[in-house]
Formats: C-alpha cells, sequence, structure tokens
C-alpha cells in the first residue's frame, strides 16, 4: 500500500531542509507526496527571508489535496504563524490520519522560522497525534529548560504525553558529551530508548528532523506501528547523513 502523506512546511528552494527534503523522504519510503507550503524561505549564507503562505491558498490546497483521496498522514513542519495553523486545521477537519508535528521554529543557524508559541503546538494534540522535538523544543514546550540527560530528556516525554500526544519522540542528537546519543520514543505508557552513534556530516546534510519526521509519517501512514515506524525512520535519516541522499 503507498501512504499518501500531506506535507504541510516551508519551502526551502534547496531542498536541504523543509518541504523539498520532506518530499524526498517520503517518496524514498515509497509514499505519495502531497506538498503544500505554509511558507517561502530563503536560507542562504547572507540572505534570510520568511513570507507566510496565504491562508486561502493553504485552505484550497489542502481541499484540493482531500478530494483526489484519502491522505493517510500529514506532517507539519513550520507553521509560520497563527492563521496559516488555524487554517491548515480548519480544511483538516473530519480526517483520521496520523498527525506528525515538528515544533520547529527556528532553523539549525537560530533564525526565526515561525512565530507560533508552545500553546499553539499544545492544542494540537491528541491520541492520533506524533510530536518529535528535539531536546531544546520539549524544554520549549514545556516551559522548562532543555533535558541534559537521558533521563530528563524521558521525563519530558513523559510530561509531553500526559499533555494529550499520543506518541512522543524527544529526539537527544543534542545530549552532552558523555551523555551518548539516545532518542526518548514515548507511546501506550510504554518507555523506548534508542541509542545510536554521533555522525559526522558535512554541514550542508541539514533537515535530517524535517527528513524523520516526513519519513515516520509515511511509515504510520502505511499502517506500521510506531515503534517500527520511528526505527524506519531513524534509519532513514542515518543513511541520508552518511550519503547526502535520500
Ligand atoms: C523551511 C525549513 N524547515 C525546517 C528547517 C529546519 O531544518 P534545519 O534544522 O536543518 O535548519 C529549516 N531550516 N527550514
Amino acid at each position: 500500500m503507498r501512504p499518501r502523506v500531506l506535507l504541510l512546511a516551508g519551502l526551502e528552494p534547496t531542498g536541504r531542509a523543509g518541504l523539498l527534503a520532506d518530499v524526498a523522504a517520503v517518496r524514498a519510503r515509497g509514499g505519495d507526496a502531497v506538498a503544500v507550503p505554509t511558507a517561502q524561505t530563503a536560507q542562504g549564507t547572507h540572505t534570510f527571508a520568511v513570507v507566510p503562505a496565504a491562508p486561502r491558498m493553504l485552505t484550497a490546497q489542502v481541499t484540493a489535496a482531500r478530494e483526489w483521496g484519502v491522505l493517510h498522514a500529514v506532517k507539519w513542519g513550520v507553521v509560520p504563524g497563527p492563521s496559516q495553523l488555524a487554517t491548515a486545521r480548519a480544511a483538516l477537519k473530519g480526517t483520521d490520519a496520523w498527525w506528525v508535528v515538528d515544533p520547529v521554529v527556528r532553523s539549525s543557524r537560530g533564525q526565526v522560522l515561525s512565530r507560533l508559541s508552545p500553546r499553539h503546538y499544545l492544542a494540537l494534540a491528541g491520541p492520533r497525534v506524533v510530536v518529535t522535538p528535539n531536546l531544546d523544543e520539549a524544554g520549549w514546550l514545556l516551559g522548562r529548560p532543555a533535558p541534559g540527560t537521558v533521563e530528563e530528556a524521558q521525563e519530558a516525554a513523559e510530561d509531553l504525553c500526559r499533555l494529550g500526544f499520543g506518541v512522543v519522540l524527544v529526539k537527544g542528537g543534542h545530549l552532552p558529551e558523555g551523555q551518548g546519543l539516545a532518542d526518548v520514543l514515548a507511546f501506550s505508557g510504554r518507555m523506548l530508548v534508542m541509542r545510536g552513534r554521533r555522525l559526522k556530516r558535512p554541514p550542508e546534510r541539514r533537515g535530517t528532523g524535517c527528513r524523520l519526521a516526513s519519513a515516520l509519517a509515511a511509515e504510520l501512514g502505511r499502517g506500521t506501528g510506531p515503534e517500527a515506524a520511528v526505527r524506519a525512520a531513524r534509519e532513514h535519516v542515518t543513511r541520508y547523513l552518511r550519503t547526502g541522499r535520500d
């Protein structure tokens, strides 16, 4: 079965991150991608700009996507502001697709991509909603300092489940040296620590969070359970970091 995945994300023209990276990951996982830009961005070495999508166009594109067939999963990447969030959400009313929410508000270089606040993300929580924060984002969502240990990452994952997310993946790629690298997955009362090795990467290999969430959406959309879906998505990102290809 080919999962049909709606990608709501910012367009970054090189495809290193954002919507084009999402499309590449979904296709590589054997899914059909429907790409709806929530914003246009420019992210050069000296140039940075974000222009939010017109809500009217967002509604039309999501509605048109639904007219062509069932959506099995929706991946939320950069959402520049509350009006894009509310519009996309309204246009998705009545779907029972998995949602994978990557609460990305800044680029890895620190540039601001979104004006959403934690409460906007917490309002998206639901039993078929996965949230995939990195450590900083997990702290930000919960209004406390970023977890600095695997135990704190587990506490954060538990707290995000308590706030209503069906599946929580706290990405520990930035745990301090000595803590090793570990992602924490919590769902249905279970807690898994998935360890890994830190990989050196060339600076242009960005968009790992985008790819992880999109590959995860494709797997969940296909009907894979959360644990196997997360493992497949992590393998996808590892391969991308090693080879630069999806
Ligand atoms: C449109 C868009 N979406 C996501 C990211 C995050 O990716 P990264 O963490 O690699 O900067 C980005 N920079 N731009």
